[in-house]
Order: C-alpha cells, then sequence, then structure tokens
C-alpha cells in the first residue's frame, strides 16, 4: 500500500530552518520523512509559481536509516557524514529534500545488520555478509519516494548520490533524475574497506 502524508511542520536545525513532513504506510505502519527546504510542502495550497519551480532540478537525496550512523556516530560507515553534508548543502542552496527512509541496514533491519557486522568482524566484506544470512545484498524498495516527491511538487531531479540503483529506480518510477551530485565523505580507517566493496562489488561510483 502507498505511503500517505501525515503531518508536516516547521523543523529548526543546527544547519537552518527545514519542513519536515512525515509519511507513513497505513497498513503496515513503516514511517517515512522529508526534511525539505525552499519547497512547497503541499502541492494542494500550492502557490501559483509552484509550476515554475519544478521545472528546476532539486537536489534531492535518499538517505537509508542508519541508527548506528546517522544517531551513535559509527566509524563502521559514511552515513553519520552522509546526512550531516547533506542538510548542511540544501541549507546552503536554500532549495532541496532529503527523504529519510526507514529501511535500516539496506532494509534488512537492525538486527540483521548487527549480525552482518559480526560477519564482517570474522572478515567477510559487507555484501558477503548478507549472503551468508540468506538475505539479499540490497533488500531496499523505493516506491514511497513516488508519493513523497509528488508532494513536494519535486520532477526534476539532482540526485545526491553514488549509487547508480537509486538513479534507476527513481527513473522506473517515472521520475526525471537530470543530474546526479556524488557525495564523498567520512572515509576513516574503520570504513575504508566498507567504501571499497561499495565501489568493487556494488556499483558504486567513485568519481
Ligand atoms: N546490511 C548492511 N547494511 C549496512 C551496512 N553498513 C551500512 N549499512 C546500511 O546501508 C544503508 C546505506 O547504504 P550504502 O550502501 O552505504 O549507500 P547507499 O545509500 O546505497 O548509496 P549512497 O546514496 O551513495 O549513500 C543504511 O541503511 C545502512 O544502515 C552493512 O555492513 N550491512
Ligand atoms: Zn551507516
Amino acid at each position: 500500500m502507498p505511503v500517505e502524508f501525515v503531518a508536516a511542520s516547521k523543523l529548526p536545525t543546527k544547519h537552518g530552518l527545514f519542513d519536515i513532513s512525515v509519511f507513513q504506510d497505513p497498513e503496515s505502519g513503516q514511517e517515512h520523512i522529508a526534511l525539505s527546504i525552499g519547497l512547497v510542502v503541499d502541492p494542494s495550497v500550492a502557490p501559483s509559481d509552484a509550476a515554475i519551480s519544478t521545472s528546476i532540478p532539486t537536489l534531492v537525496r535518499l538517505h537509508s536509516e542508519c541508527l548506528t550512523g546517522d544517531a551513535f556516530g559509527s566509524l563502521r560507515c559514511d552515513c553519520g557524514p552522509q546526512l550531516n553534508s547533506t542538510l548542511a548543502l540544501l541549507a546552503k542552496k536554500g532549495r532541496g529534500a532529503l527523504l529519510y527512509l526507514r529501511q535500516e541496514g539496506r532494509g534488512i533491519g537492525l538486527p540483521n545488520k548487527i549480525r552482518a557486522y559480526a560477519l564482517q568482524d570474522q572478515g567477510h566484506d559487507t555484501l558477503d555478509a548478507n549472503l551468508m544470512l540468506g538475505l539479499p545484498a540490497d533488500a531496499r524498495t523505493y516506491e514511497m519516494c513516488q508519493v513523497m516527491l509528488n508532494f513536494l511538487n519535486v520532477q526534476k531531479v539532482n540526485l545526491i548520490t553514488n549509487n547508480p540503483a537509486k538513479i534507476e529506480a527513481l527513473v522506473a518510477l517515472g521520475l526525471d533524475v537530470v543530474e546526479r551530485t556524488p557525495l564523498h565523505v567520512g572515509e576513516n580507517p574503520h570504513n575504508a574497506a566498507y567504501i571499497e566493496t561499495k565501489q568493487k562489488r556494488m556499483r558504486h561510483i567513485k568519481a
């Protein structure tokens, strides 16, 4: 079942003043969040210039939930710095959206991600660890983004990502991804092999 808009409000952050919009899948109760800036937050009350604004490419990041990286400052991945630098970029540009998608651990959930970390502690890489658990390498889907981006009046997308699968997913949903902005931040000795595996085995773009 598609997600539905639930509520929106202002959200002052250390990066700037964002709009927060919450969406929910009525069947599963799963929530997804849009943090946007400089966008019309409800198409039903769109001002007359909304049509003009939708023709400009909008900076968008599809950020997959990572409790360990986003909230605890884990150095095992690059999620925390990616989240922060995206919000800083959107605030600087004054226009764009970060969709915070509740697909922890590339969609396998936190317990399985920690099981996969334990296997990585034994020397397996991030991809093999998922497979050894009998799980897909990447279990994420992106259909909720269609409703969320439509709600924000976004049609042309400049996607902030290194992952071509996200571009392909948005294009398959009918969105017009006209540009890509790379996001290489937060590399450190603990996540260097993880980032290298994403580039060598998961099609992530290095440049
Ligand atoms: N299963 C699993 N998930 C992980 C691991 N490390 C990070 N994650 C999750 O991976 C997701 C982020 O995906 P990444 O593969 O790092 O990057 P991406 O979102 O596909 O691509 P970018 O848009 O370029 O950041 C988050 O949901 C993290 O919780 C891991 O070792 N195993
Ligand atoms: Zn992470």
